[in-house]
């Protein structure tokens, strides 16, 4: 079974940025909205500037931000990915994506007409995150949606030929499930928490869970 790319995300500590350097994660992820986990720019730019771009994408994440306000946040900073976790419309993903010069990601959450809200944004995007909502809270939950649904999001986002990411409440006790579906990657961030800091034991743990399923 292939291996999927893997995603660390809400690091917002000199501890977390620790634990998702030392990971074999490709992508480390910052958000930028309001939350328990959100870092500010002068954060982010000291960590980038201490090294933690070696080897690592950065992914950083927004919701329902004008897009002024991303420009004025990632001016100077040297990071791969803007991630759009709220409801932002095409429209305006097409405006931020003639703006910048970092991939887009769209994340779409899980619900009845999830797909359709998808094939919006077809040509406009370079990701997909399939995501869950709890409520009014955007993601960072610890809560999954049925995995059953993932392989139709999975073949609506290889029509488009972008790769579709997968989060909500991946852990390590139950990452090999969501393997099966093969995901060209996952995105974590409280599955691999303990009392709100990034774990080693627990990165460590969903690697070996990981690397059960097949080799980088
Ligand atoms: O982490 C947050 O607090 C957060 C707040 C607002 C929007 C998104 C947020 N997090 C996104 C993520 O960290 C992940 O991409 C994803 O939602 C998975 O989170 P989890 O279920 O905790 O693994």
């Amino acid at each position: 079974m292939p291996h999927p790319l893997l995603k660390l995300c809400g690091n917002h500590s000199e501890h977390d940025v620790s634990v998702a350097s030392s990971s074999t994660a490709e992508y480390i992820g910052f958000v930028f909205a309001k939350s328990k986990r959100r870092v500010s720019r002068e954060q982010l730019q000291l960590w980038l500037q201490n090294g933690l771009k070696e080897q690592k994408k950065i992914v950083t994440l927004f919701v329902n931000e004008p897009i002024e306000e991303i420009q004025r946040q990632l001016v100077d900073l040297n990071v791969d990915i803007i991630q759009c976790h709220g409801n932002e419309p095409a429209e305006y993903i097409k405006q931020l994506k003639s703006l910048v010069k970092q991939s887009i990601w769209k994340v779409i959450h899980h619900h009845d007409n999830a797909l359709e809200t998808m094939k919006t944004y077809e040509g406009l995007v370079d990701g997909y995150v399939i995501d869950c909502k709890v409520g009014q809270q955007w993601g960072g939950t610890g809560i999954s949606f049925d995995w059953r649904f993932v392989p139709q999001y999975i073949e609506e986002g290889h029509r488009q030929h972008v790769p579709v990411w997968i989060a909500g409440g991946i852990n390590p006790n139950n990452v090999q499930n969501l393997l099966r579906y093969e995901p060209d990657g996952i995105d974590l961030s409280s599955g691999i928490e303990e009392n709100g800091r990034k774990s080693y034991e627990l990165v460590r743990q969903l690697e070996e869970r990981m690397n059960r399923n097949g080799t980088k």
